[in-house]
């Protein structure tokens, strides 16, 4: 098969961490990360006309997003941007340097050049929820609701440089890096293929290692790595690694690590994060908005790390109650699935009935049997904790002096989180006002405007107080990163193909 009709596609997705914002950048606490239906995927193909040793990269959803490199072999494999590229992607040429090298030492350095005799095509593409949609759906004279957005292409162009996007917050580098990464080692045979069409395994732990330690040196920290975990492991509850597993390469000479397998192997036991299974329960669903507001994430993990410096006894008690709250919630949704596996009929029609109640009523007719009556209280309990987290994040951030859950946020999920149906919600993340998340039941039927989606959709696209635009993810059924056929997903080849 030709390989530039047969190109190696590889995609990872995005995060939503619905518990654990702050907490989990302490190994002592976990957290509980989502992974997206909205996925990055990388596209890779020999390059025409062929170039030997070339690479070039594109991002065709954006302005001027062409980078072009040669790789040096001599001494030691080294990746040079071309000087005539008009911007720096930081994050891209990372990846490339650094997969490159990994793939000499494991492959040798001539298995590695005869992959790219011919040169490399990489093109990098997002889908749409990845970037801010309103200046779209404004331009078609759209409505902000998922109706609107599934009328937008697949990887729309967004007419800016990419300096210039307004992110949602879904993780855009750290998936980027992932499919990268991931189909970087398949096209140059450190991994099989079929590695990523397995849920564990090694191959998948090196992925997650390498994804992890460039996504680290691009960002120039190194913060929790939930979404880089999320990208390769799907929703899961995290625990984080000790960040002197990567200190070896985090230095100046970053470019030229002396050995990086010997650091990215997953035989090297000093990578100690811990991925725990977790999905959202059967019937529901997860809905995520874009607040035009937006908040500087450092500025608010500064804030909330000085606090506890100064006052670490009062921080270790309010972090203690939260993460109990963290945990219960990750346990009463598990129980909740579980109920789904004794009996998914019952189950049906039990959240087809809390679906059209608020939650105050889902507990209270006493004529429910005994199964229906324990899985409407495990909602609700659900319910609750959602509320509990959201007020003690609220506590930590006056204490902290930081807006993890401003006033105009906490106003609008009140409102979210009292409609029928719906289970809880909050600021994903370091919260401030970039974002929301919701969870609500979906039933397999309902009556017409019942739908517990709908009626969110109706609060958000009437909300004046603040300016709030639906995202179309729902939770990633596919968990993380994995091999793609470029014909079954819509769109892509013809926004990837070479013009
Ligand atoms: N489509 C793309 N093509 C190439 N590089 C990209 C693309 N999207 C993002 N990037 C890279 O990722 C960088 C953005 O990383 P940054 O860490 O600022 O975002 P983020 O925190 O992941 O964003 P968000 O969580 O809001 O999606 C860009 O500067 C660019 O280098
Ligand atoms: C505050 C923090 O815990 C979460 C930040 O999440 P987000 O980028 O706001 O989704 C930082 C981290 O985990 O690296």
């Amino acid at each position: 098969m030709d390989p530039t009709l047969n190109p190696t596609v590889v995609s990872a997705p995005g995060k939503v961490l619905i518990a654990g914002g702050y907490l989990v950048l302490d190994p002592a606490y976990p957290g509980i990360v989502i992974s997206t239906s909205s996925r990055f995927y990388t596209v890779i193909r020999p390059l025409t006309p062929s170039t030997t040793n070339t690479i070039q990269v594109r991002s065709p959803q954006f302005n001027a997003s062409t980078w072009k490199y040669t790789l040096a072999s001599d001494p030691s494999p080294k990746v040079d941007a071309h000087a005539e590229n008009t911007s720096k992607n930081k994050f891209v040429h990372l990846a490339l340097q650094n997969t490159i090298a990994l793939a000499c030492e494991v492959r040798g350095i001539t298995p590695v050049l005869d992959v790219l005799a011919r040169g490399l095509d990489i093109a990098i593409v997002g889908d749409n929820d990845f970037y801010s949609q309103r200046a779209q759906l404004t331009a078609l004279g759209l409505p902000r609701s998922l109706a609107s957005l599934a009328q937008i292409p697949p990887f729309a162009p967004q007419n800016v440089t990419l300096s210039e996007v307004h992110k949602t917050g879904l993780g855009s580098s750290a998936a980027l890096i992932t499919s990268l990464v991931s189909g970087l080692l398949v096209h140059l045979g450190v991994i099989p293929s079929s590695a990523l069409l397995e849920d564990e395994g090694k191959d998948r732990q090196l992925a997650h290692n390498l994804a992890q330690f460039i996504h680290c040196l691009a960002q120039g920290k190194v913060g929790s790595g939930f979404d880089v975990a999320a990208a390769v492991f799907g929703s899961h509850l995290y625990t984080r690694f000790d960040s002197s597993v990567i200190a070896p390469l985090m230095g100046d000479d970053s470019m030229q690590p002396k050995s990086l397998l010997q650091v990215v192997s997953p035989d090297n036991t000093s990578w100690n994060y811990r991925i725990r299974p977790f999905k959202l329960p059967p019937l529901t669903r997860l809905m995520l908005a874009d607040v035009d507001a937006g908040s500087d994430t450092p500025s608010l993990i500064g804030k909330v790390q000085n606090w506890r410096k100064a006052e670490p006894e009062k921080a270790n008690a309010v972090w203690t109650a939260i993460d109990k709250l963290n945990q219960s919630l990750a346990s009463t949704l598990s129980r909740i699935s579980d109920f789904h596996s004794q009996s998914p009929g019952r189950y049906a029609s039990i959240v087809k009935f809390i679906s059209t109640l608020q939650p105050l009523q889902w507990t209270a007719d006493p004529s429910l049997p005994e199964f229906e009556t324990q899985v409407a209280s495990e909602f609700h309990e659900a319910h609750r904790i959602t509320l509990a987290i959201r007020r003690s994040m609220r506590e930590m951030g006056e204490l902290a002096d930081a807006p993890i859950e401003p006033p105009e946020q906490t106003k609008m999920l009140d409102k979210c989180c009292a409609q029928a149906g719906v289970i809880g919600g909050g600021v994903p993340g370091a919260g401030g006002y970039d974002a929301v998340w919701v969870l609500m039941c979906e039933p397999e039927q309902c009556w017409p405007d019942q739908w517990p989606r709908e009626r969110i959709e109706y609060l958000w696209s009437n909300y004046t107080e603040l300016d709030v635009s639906p995202l179309s993810a729902v939770e990633s059924m596919a968990k993380g990163v994995r091999l793609e056929n470029i014909d079954q997903i819509k769109g892509l080849k013809e926004v990837t193909q070479i013009s």
